[in-house]
């Protein structure tokens, strides 16, 4: 799995502009992304998910430069090669955790695999949720339910944005060692972004990436606040 950037920026419309230090990760390894509110965790993932376009610099992800993909391609390989597990897990309520899990494969037209999804609850520890309705489970639950959902299409990258917001102690070392346990397991590489000292802990041994504070970043929570 290759991941790498050289001269990498990204400016917002209000013209806040993020420039990221040349960065590439070891074959092998997993990722921890760390760095003050406003550094720029977040814009990143969303460039390395292919959701924001990549305006300057290069950007590669599982071999693939993204700059040069079209937006149905970006769709497709973002589909075939990436697992979000996001901050805020967007499980479809209507649905029930059965349902949820199929959703991303008939979104991109593809069969609903039910024994994939089957063996992923089973494996991770919730093999009798799959009837319940996303209301009808605790928080840990639903992370696991989100992390099902990230895994069905067996991407090779595996991001998760603060994987213990809101989690207490005993669910955030379950959930890091889960990440690390179904990572080993499918053979993708996790890119975690976090400033959790729990979640510092658990990755030791991931390659940490801090990215520097931005002045304008602190200006404009300022401008917010006033
Ligand atoms: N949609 C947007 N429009 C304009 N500016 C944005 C937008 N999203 C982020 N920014 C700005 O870009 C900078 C980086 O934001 P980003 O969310 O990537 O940081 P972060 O490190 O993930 O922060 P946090 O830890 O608070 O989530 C900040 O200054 C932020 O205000």
């Amino acid at each position: 799995m290759t991941l790498a950037w050289q001269g990498l920026r990204h400016r917002y419309a209000n013209g806040a502009e993020i420039a990221y230090a040349d960065f590439a990760l070891p074959a092998g390894r997993h990722l921890l992304l760390q760095g003050a509110s406003g550094s720029g965790k977040s814009t990143l993932l969303a460039l390395l998910a292919g959701l924001l376009r990549v305006q300057q610099g290069e950007l590669t992800v599982a071999g693939t430069v993204l700059a040069g993909l079209s937006p149905r391609a970006l769709d497709a390989w973002r589909g075939a090669t990436l697992g979000v597990v996001p901050q805020r897990l967007h499980l479809s309520e209507a649905l029930t955790v059965a349902e949820n899990l199929a959703l991303p494969a008939l979104a991109a037209g593809q069969g609903a695999e039910p024994a994939r999804a089957a063996a992923l609850l089973d494996a991770l520890g919730i093999a009798g949720l799959a009837a319940r309705k996303p209301h009808q489970l605790s928080v840990g639950q639903a992370q696991r339910v989100a992390l099902a959902r990230a895994l069905m299409r067996r991407p090779r990258l595996l991001l998760a944005d603060e994987p213990s917001a809101n989690l207490d102690d005993d669910h955030t070392a379950a959930m890091l060692a889960l990440l690390r346990d179904v990572a080993q397991r499918e053979g993708c590489t996790l890119v975690v972004a976090s400033h959790d000292s729990r979640v510092v802990t658990a990755m030791a041994d991931a390659v940490g990436l801090v990215l520097p504070a931005r002045a304008d970043a602190v200006d404009r929570a300022g401008e917010g606040a006033a």
